[in-house]
């Protein structure tokens, strides 16, 4: 289980984030929502590791985040990042098996060979297994990372999985995709938290939701819980109609159009 506890964050003398809290437990899709600015790629640092909470703590399976070493958080903690520049040239099976790093000391096994092609089968990026990462689309090398990623983890199904804006590039059958393979770890046991702007999406495929705004939780649950049309305006300033899925029993967000007088 993951346990976040209070948490604050800031950078000089600005807040980020104030007294956060939330769980999320084994086999437990979090989908993180809210504007612009709001929070969430913050918050990823923190639960990445790549920032420290001023106070507060964070517990990954029973021990705070700070007490793991290296190496064993990497085997057991993966994160897809928003920004991923790459301006060496690596063929695209490399980038995937940097995902194994934790796992070989010199030379990769055939484990870890077995690993990588599943994880690029899963992301569809087996045919690139020879291409030059730079000479990718933009999408494409977005599924390259989720197959590093995925393949860093992948024969744990007790470690954590971060996709912060996992989706942002895809085209809409590997959005799809990408959030169905998110559900599928979820299922073998895997916690994921999950960055994503579509609130139906979210609502698809995150067993829980959590809306932040100005670097504060407002708003935590199930998607039925907190989907609603005054809870969509709070965080995001947009007029909607919230329905129900009669099929999955989920609720479904229309948006009204919104019109802009540039007179
Ligand atoms: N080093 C910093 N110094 C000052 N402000 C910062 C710093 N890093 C982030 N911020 C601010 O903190 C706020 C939260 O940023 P964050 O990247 O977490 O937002 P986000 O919710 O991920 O937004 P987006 O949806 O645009 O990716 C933003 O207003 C951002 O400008």
């Amino acid at each position: 289980m993951l346990r976040v506890e209070k948490i604050n964050f800031g950078v000089k003398d600005r807040k980020l984030l104030k007294d956060i809290t939330f769980q999320v437990r084994k086999g437990e899709v979090l989908a993180v929502l809210g504007a612009n600015g709001a929070g969430k790629s913050t918050l990823m640092g923190l639960l990445c590791g790549e920032k420290k909470p001023d106070s507060g703590q964070i517990y990954f399976n029973g021990k705070p985040l700070s007490d793991y070493d290296a190496v064993t958080l990497s085997k057991c903690r993966a994160l897809l990042s928003q920004q991923q520049q790459m301006t060496l040239s690596f063929k695209v099976e490399e980038i995937v098996l940097m995902g194994r790093y934790p796992h070989y000391k010199n030379n990769p096994s055939t484990e870890d060979y077995r690993v990588v092609g599943e994880t690029m089968e899963l992301c569809g990026v087996t045919a690139f297994a020879d291409r030059d990462f730079l000479s990718l689309s933009g999408g494409e090398q977005q599924r390259v990372h989720l197959a590093r990623v995925l393949a860093q983890i992948w024969d744990n199904p007790d470690a954590l999985l971060l996709l912060d804006e996992p989706i942002s590039a895809l085209d809409l059958h590997y959005q799809q995709k990408v959030l169905a393979i998110a559900r599928a770890l979820a299922r073998k046991g895997f916690m994921v938290v999950l960055i994503v702007h579509d609130v139906n999406f979210a609502a698809m495929y995150a067993d829980r939701i959590l809306m932040l705004k100005h670097g504060r939780k407002l708003f935590h649950g199930t998607p039925v819980e907190v989907l609603a049309q005054k809870e969509i305006y709070t965080i995001f300033s947009v007029e909607s109609n919230v329905i129900m899925n009669p099929r999955t029993l989920k609720p479904y967000v229309q948006l009204e159009e919104m019109e802009i007088d540039l007179e």
